[in-house]
């Protein structure tokens, strides 16, 4: 720069030029004559000593003051990085008094917000307009990414002032960094200052800048979280549209970032406890920010890079959390022994076609109505996906489903009645007379009909009767698992008094769980004593109401017909107390009560409905007979449209005649009855064995350590009243806490079949001491498989009841029946023997069977089998419905027609 003369300069600042070498002189700087050269140390000097002179000396009227000021400002970088960032800020003020004035008129401020630092890629930033005198130099250090931030200048009317101001500038250190000059100067002349006023407006303008910068710094943040905030909240609602009820959860690093206003944060705060402090939440974004980022992208996109990446997982969740569950449904299946494919599809809910479909995949061929056995549609059960199980063989809940409706309404039922009593005691004079009095009065003759059941109207109800009296018929029908009797009425003559048959009867009623009411007939005798009876009675342990029991006792008379009504209201009474409901609106359910052959009319069955209505036309199923209803009678011999719960009728229209105690059931589906009818029959005999295995005593340990028994049932009968008390006693004394003695009956005599009934019904071990079954018992025996056991010794009857109950019964083998083979051909090969063409009819032969052979029932041979085939091949076994061909050992005149009983043996405690 080249120098300048005293007088030159003088002339620069408009001052005289003995004033500015006096000034000079004062400031130290010699120079004696205005042709003085005045070096820029020279001018520093005199304002470095004009400025300290402080208004005392006020030579100048002009003086340029400068200042700094550092900050530090905290900042993260793009890279996520925390920085720390130097803000110098330099500042000069020019002092211009004029000349005519001595005292400075007024002073223009205006100052520049210094933008300390901007992101590369952040738009201008605004500033506040301070107002600032002179320019201001920004330096950013140690940051050097600094950069002009354009503002716009403010006009400048004298720009000759600024020229000596800018020329005295260079002091300030040319930053070789970037170096921000925001230059806006406006000014209006000021007529110098008082420094003391100028120092204080400098303190003022000092704090000003203090608080600009602040809220520079705070602004800066603040849009900074914007904008964080803006794309979080864009983010989140893209991801909203994806899932539309999505709820986010909270506390994941996708939860949409707080909008402005920042509720949530509010929330937080208030949370917290820290009120709505706005920098803390600003701060805490920043943080969350911060950790969120994650800079897996290092870059300006921050945490938004990995576009897709987050935002895909998150709509992954999303999903998960939203979508329907795909798993596919598994149903558990009831496969019953035949069914449809149909039927076999609707149990799975899928259509028949995937059925079949699954099937051809097999390489079977089917149709839709095509029955498959329950082998077959197990395994497509399994195939499909879903769990088979098998049907129990004859549970008929495992094939009608449709007769269980949800909407049934339980409506109460009129009660079953059996009545019971000694033999002559009045049973049938009593049905008689109240069939007589009460059914079809006004019918010529009464009752035209006997149907084995009948009801009868009563001014409080219908009461039903069955017309099978005694306690045989009861127990028979319960030991074929029916129970159709809701109140028994025990008979006793008023003559004869309590006999061995009416203690029969109440041990029979009491071990079905059915009420008494006691009917103390032939009250019209002379001798009749009805107070002995109850005393009798009271002794069976069945106590009248008038001596504290829960019994009823009426006093009638068959003959005279004297307190029949009383009897049916008590029964009606003891029926309320059963509060005896059943359905009326869903399909029927009933009991057999009898069949029989018909000449003219085929097969006709005695049916109690049990519950649902029975109508005209229905298909049933009863037991192994099947049919639909082609006439249904009342106990008059009247044309009936429908039956309803405890109704007896007479109907018409089975395939066969039914056994008495069947289960009837409604099916609509005649294809489906037939089916089930069909398989009955032929299942009969495993349903048979199955239930011998029920009642006996070599099981007992087994079936009370599975819980299924706590009790042991036994039926006593002996020689003499001594013995079977005795044994009873004994008996008795065995119980446990894990198995009680049950001494169901005790009696005299011979084992009768109504005994045997009676064990079968209970569940009951039959003790024979010193007795043997009569020949209708022995039978009754065979063919319900109850358990029955002599002795002679009450010791060796204890031991052996003490060691059942032990599980100590010493093994035995015994036999075990697995199927009947029918023989359809024989050959007769020289050398070889007879070799039989058999059909399996029901269970299966194995090849070490055991066979008896059976022809005209009896049994003619009893040995083992040599050989086994079907066709050509040697097998293991050979399943109902197969054909085979076999050779006995030893035993050559196998005739066709025979039949095989194919049984093996098998190891079991210890019998007699
Ligand atoms: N005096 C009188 N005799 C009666 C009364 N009830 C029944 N009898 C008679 O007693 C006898 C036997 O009557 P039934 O009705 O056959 O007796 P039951 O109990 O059915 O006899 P079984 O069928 O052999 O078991 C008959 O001669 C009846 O006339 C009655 O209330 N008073």
């Amino acid at each position: 720069m080249a120098q300048t003369t005293v007088e030159q300069f003088a002339g620069e600042l408009k001052l005289p030029t003995a004033l500015l070498l006096e000034q000079l002189k004062s400031a130290g700087v010699h120079k004696t004559s205005a042709e003085d050269e005045l070096s820029e140390h020279d001018k520093a000097a005199l304002l470095d000593h004009l400025r300290k002179e402080h208004g005392t000396i006020a030579p100048k009227n002009k003086i340029t003051l400068t200042r700094k000021s550092s900050t530090e400002i905290k900042k993260t970088d793009n890279s996520g990085k925390a920085r720390t960032i130097q803000v110098e800020v330099r500042k000069k003020r020019v002092i211009e008094q004029r000349e005519d004035a001595g005292l400075p008129e007024e002073e223009m401020l205006e100052e520049v917000a210094v933008e300390a630092l901007a992101e590369a890629e952040e738009a201008p930033v605004e500033l506040a307009a301070p107002v600032v005198e002179a320019p201001v130099e920004v330096v950013a250090e140690p940051e050097s990414v600094v950069v002009e931030a354009p503002v716009a200048p403010v006009v400048e009317p004298e720009p000759e002032v600024v020229a000596p101001v800018e020329a005295e500038t260079p002091a300030a250190p040319e930053p070789e960094k970037v170096v921000v000059r925001q230059q806006t100067i406006s000014r209006k002349d000021l007529l110098g200052a008082e420094e003391i006023a100028l120092r204080e407006q400098e303190a003022k303008r000092h704090a000003t800048l203090l608080a600009l910068q602040a809220e520079d710094k705070r602004k800066k943040e603040e849009l900074a979280q914007r904008r964080l905030d803006e794309e979080a909240r864009k983010l989140a609602e893209a991801e909203a549209a994806k899932a539309k009820a999505a709820k986010l959860s909270e506390g994941t690093l996708h939860k949409p970032a707080v909008k402005e206003g920042a509720e949530k944060p509010a929330v937080k705060d208030a949370k917290k406890g820290k009120g709505n402090n706005k920098e803390w939440t600003d701060a805490e974004n920043k943080k969350r920010g911060l950790k969120t980022r994650g800079d897996v992208a290092g870059g300006k996109a921050g945490w938004r890079a990995p576009k897709g990446k987050g935002g895909k997982h998150h709509d992954d969740e999303q999903q998960h959390a939203f979508t329907a569950p795909t798993e596919p449904l598994v149903y558990e299946v009831l496969v019953p022994e035949t069914i449809t494919v149909a039927d076999l599809a609707h149990k799975m809910s899928v259509k028949s076609g995937e059925v079949i479909k699954t099937l051809m995949g097999m390489g079977m061929m089917v149709t839709i109505n095509q029955v498959l056995d329950q082998e077959t549609a197990i395994i497509i059960v399994e195939e499909m996906g879903h769990k088979a199980q098998a049907a129990a063989p004859n549970d008929p809940d495992a094939f009608i489903e449709e007769t269980d409706h949800a909407e049934a309404v339980m409506e109460t039922r009129p009660p079953v009645v059996t009545v019971m009593g000694h033999v002559d005691h009045g049973k049938t004079s009593l049905l008689d007379y109240i069939r007589r009095s009460r059914v079809a009065t006004g019918e010529a003759g009464g009752i035209t009909q006997h149907i084995g059941a009948y009801h009868v109207e009563t001014p409080s109800g219908m009461v039903t009767f069955l017309d099978t009296p005694g306690h045989e018929a009861f127990t028979a029908m319960r030991a074929r698992g029916a129970k159709a009797t809701d109140i028994v009425i025990l008979v006793v003559s008023a003559d004869d008094g309590v006999m061995p048959q009416t203690i029969e009867a109440i041990h029979h009623a009491k071990a079905a769980g059915v009420p008494l009411v006691v009917a103390i007939n032939k009250i019209d005798k002379p001798d009749a004593d009805p107070e002995r009876v109850k005393m009798e009675l009271v002794s069976q342990e069945v106590v009248p109401e008038d001596f504290g029991g829960d019994t009823m006792f009426r006093a009638v008379s068959a003959k005279t017909g004297q307190g029949i009504d009383d009897l049916l209201e008590a029964v009606l009474l003891q029926a309320e107390v059963l509060e005896l409901q059943a359905p009326k609106n869903t399909p029927a359910k009933g009991l057999v009560i009898e069949g029989r052959l018909d000449k003219g009319r085929g097969s006709v069955a005695t049916i109690l409905v049990q519950s649902g209505t029975l109508k005209r036309g229905d298909m049933i199923l009863a037991g192994t007979t099947f049919g639909k209803v082609r006439a249904m009678l009342d106990e008059t011999g009247k044309d009936v449209q429908e039956a309803g719960p405890s109704m007896p009728v007479e109907i018409l229209g089975l395939s066969d005649v039914p056994s008495a105690g069947e289960e009837v059931i409604v099916l609509n589906d005649e294809r489906k009855a037939r089916e089930i009818a069909l398989f009955r029959q032929g299942k009969y005999r495993d349903v048979k064995l199955a239930k011998q295995q029920a009642a006996k005593l070599e099981n007992m340990f087994e079936q009370m350590e599975s819980g299924e028994v706590q009790t042991l049932g036994l039926i006593i009968k002996s020689d003499v009243q001594g013995s079977y008390e005795a044994l009873a006693t004994s008996l008795q004394k065995l119980s446990t806490s894990e198995v009680k003695v049950n001494i169901i009956h005790t009696g005299v005599g011979a084992i009768s079949e109504s005994d045997v009934n009676l064990a079968a019904a209970s569940k009951a071990v039959l003790i024979g001491f010193s007795v043997r079954a009569d020949s209708g018992a022995r039978k009754l025996i065979d063919t319900l498989g109850v358990d029955v056991r002599y002795y002679n010794i009450i010791y060796e009857a204890v031991d052996e009841i003490k060691a059942a109950l032990g599980g100590m019964l010493a093994p035995e083998q015994k036999e075990s029946m697995i199927g009947t083979v029918e023989v359809r051909e024989v050959f007769r090969i020289s050398k070889i023997g007879a070799i039989a063409g058999c059909y399996v009819q029901d269970g299966m032969i194995k090849r070490n069977s055991k066979v008896r052979i059976l022809r005209n029932n009896v049994i003619v041979h009893t040995g083992e089998l040599d050989s086994l085939k079907r066709f050509k091949d040697d097998v293991k076994e050979v399943k109902n419905n197969f054909e085979c061909g076999l050779s006995l050992k030893g035993y050559n005149d196998i005739e066709v027609g025979d039949i095989l009983e194919v049984y093996e043996m098998i190891e079991v405690a210890r019998t007699l």
